[in-house]
């Protein structure tokens, strides 16, 4: 079977993206094309697997699978490349419009023309603190801000933050030390995180910079998270380092993204998209 694919990336954070007006795959075989075409030595290579979908609630849906073949909520950096395929592709007819996630629907805009979309700004919507939205372990309506977390014999002060997704947050004094290696793959499987968890350092350098580095749930270190650095950005502000309404500069190992956490709640990512390849993948 030959499927036609797009590869994108935001700041590095690659996925295959399939256009599901255009090809039928059965869902029970999603999960393993997500790790086929995710292996870079007998696939194509790339941090898991996008699906764009229709939607009967949005202008398009978007479904993504990392590379371990789970399923993710949502994706912050898919979704921007999500936005420039569509609109480059005309399967949207206005430069900002809705996307449905099964995190919820977001409004993305994009900046540029059908020729070429260069950025693209989304409302990730409203982040979640309690417990229970994370989730998390502990009483359900409480909120973790820079709590202690004991792990691996050390006790680190852990913020968690739902993007839709669960994001882990730990402030640094020196990224470079981060011990992104040690700690992630045990975090992300951590009991205490009853879905898993994306595990983020954070080094703030001042009131509207920071340098961030993510271990992914399902794809391990990647290069940048959309999600991470809006959770990051709540992070910060909720412990003080950062203010609401301001746009923060978040530096990733793959780029900067630019993101606010405005006063009506909404937090808004903005950021570039790529199309590096579109070809087709032989599947057996
Ligand atoms: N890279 C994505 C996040 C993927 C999250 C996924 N790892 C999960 O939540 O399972 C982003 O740009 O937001």
């Amino acid at each position: 079977m030959r499927i036609p694919f797009t590869k994108m990336h935001g700041l590095g954070n690659s996925y295959i993206y399939i256009n599901l007006f255009n090809v039928t795959l059965k869902e029970e075989e999603l999960s393993d094309l997500a790790k086929e075409l995710s292996n870079p030595n007998t696939g194509i290579g790339s941090d898991g697997m996008i699906l764009i979908t229709p939607s009967q609630s949005s202008d398009v849906g978007m479904r993504i699978f990392n590379k371990d073949g789970s399923e993710g909520k949502t994706c912050g950096n898919g979704l921007r490349c999500v936005a420039k395929y569509v609109f480059e592709n005309e399967m949207v007819k206005t430069s900002i419009f809705q996307i449905e996630t099964k995190a919820g629907n977001v409004t993305a805009e994009v900046h540029g023309t059908t020729d070429y979309v260069e950025s693209v700004t989304v409302d990730m919507g409203v982040p979640h603190l309690e417990r229970q939205s994370i989730p998390m372990q502990g009483p359900a309506s409480d909120s973790v801000i820079s709590e202690p977390f004991d792990v691996n014999g050390d006790t680190l002060q852990l913020t968690a933050v739902s993007m839709g997704n669960p994001h882990a947050v730990m402030f640094v004094d020196d990224i470079n030390q981060a011990p992104l290696y040690e700690l992630g793959p045990v975090m992300t499987k951590d009991s205490r995180f009853s879905e898993g968890v994306n595990v983020e350092f954070v080094e703030i350098i001042n009131k509207t910079e920071m340098h961030f580095r993510v271990w992914e749930r399902g794809s391990g270190v990647t290069q940048a998270c959309g999600t991470g650095a809006c959770a990051a950005t709540v992070a910060a502000i909720l412990n003080e380092y950062a203010e609401r309404d301001q746009l923060i500069t978040v530096h990733l190992a793959g780029g900067d993204l630019f993101i606010k956490w405005s006063s009506d709640g909404h937090v808004w990512m903005t950021g570039a998209a790529v199309t590096t390849v579109e070809g087709y993948y032989n599947k057996d």
